[in-house]
């Protein structure tokens, strides 16, 4: 019906955003290290600590197979890679910095993409 019509319209518009900072992310300076999963074989000790890994790569492939049903289960994903770097690097290392700068290169673009 009508209702059903609407939200569907404004959910797939939700996904659009979504799509669109991923794709800003992927391009950012700083988003090297969250491209794909993180090497299990190059960092032994990540699978031990990091319970829920998540990288860019893996969040495209979640949003082409429609996994995400609103932008705040994106959003929750999004932090958890910015968690999970903070968990595992140091604030003061090359990875920990970028983590920094992508988590607030997200927070400032999530918040501009919501209010247009
Ligand atoms: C986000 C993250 N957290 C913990 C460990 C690794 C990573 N990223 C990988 C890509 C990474 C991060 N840094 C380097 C430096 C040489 S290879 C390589 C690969």
């Amino acid at each position: 019906d009508q209702e059903k019509k609407k939200q569907a319209a404004e959910q797939s518009e939700d996904m659009t955003v979504c799509r669109l900072i991923l794709t800003e992310m992927d391009k950012h300076d700083d988003g090297w290290p969250f491209l794909k999963p993180v090497n299990f074989k190059q960092f032994p000790a990540y699978k031990k600590y990091i319970r829920q890994p998540m990288d860019f790569t893996t969040m495209k492939n979640k949003l082409r197979d429609n996994q995400y049903k609103t932008r705040g289960d994106f959003a929750a994903d999004v932090r958890l890679i910015f968690n999970n770097c903070q968990t595992f690097n140091e604030d003061d290392s090359e990875v920990g910095r970028a983590g920094h700068n992508m988590r607030k290169f997200f927070e400032v673009r999530w918040k501009q993409l919501l209010l247009t």
